[in-house]
């Protein structure tokens, strides 16, 4: 199987930050890992499908406004309504508040922020990609 792949990038805004410190909260990662498993369904079956299960999230670093976060996914495996797949956010971009407000590094490393695995379902008649 050809090796199915999307990724989204995008900056944490003042407005994803809900907690103390300007932190951004977890869900927000698999908010995005569901738009990402939305892009690969659309790429494999026609069809936006929907989030059946995950079976592991892990959250490795912290994600603060004005991060800017890419959001890779990946097919692994394609069954009959099934398709498991892999994600990873990543942080390309930091702000630097300690230098001063407008202050920002772009990473020499991405720093890996959270990972996660899950499957999708698109149901036999709405799959509209012959295989
Ligand atoms: C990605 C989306 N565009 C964005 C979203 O996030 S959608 C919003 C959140 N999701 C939902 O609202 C979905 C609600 N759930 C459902 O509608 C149904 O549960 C379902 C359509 C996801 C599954 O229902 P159904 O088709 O009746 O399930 P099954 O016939 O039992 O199984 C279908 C295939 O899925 C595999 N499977 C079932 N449960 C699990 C599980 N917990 N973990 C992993 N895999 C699971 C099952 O083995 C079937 O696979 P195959 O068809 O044999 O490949």
């Amino acid at each position: 199987m050809e090796e199915m792949k999307s990724l989204l990038r995008l900056r944490m805004s003042a407005k994803d930050a809900h907690y103390g410190g300007n932190l951004v909260d977890g869900a927000h990662m698999v908010h995005l890992f569901g738009d990402v498993a939305t892009e690969l369904l659309i790429k494999c079956d026609g069809d936006e499908g929907l989030f059946c299960a995950y079976d592991n999230v892990e959250f490795l670093a912290p994600v603060y406004a004005g991060d800017y976060i890419e959001a890779e996914g990946t097919i692994t495996k394609i069954g009959n309504t099934s398709r498991k797949m892999t994600f990873e956010a990543r942080k390309v971009i930091i702000s630097r508040p300690d230098i001063n407000d407008s202050a920002a590094d772009v990473l020499a490393e991405p720093v890996v922020v959270c990972r996660a695995s899950g499957t999708c379902v698109v149901p036999k008649d709405k799959q509209r990609i012959a295989r």
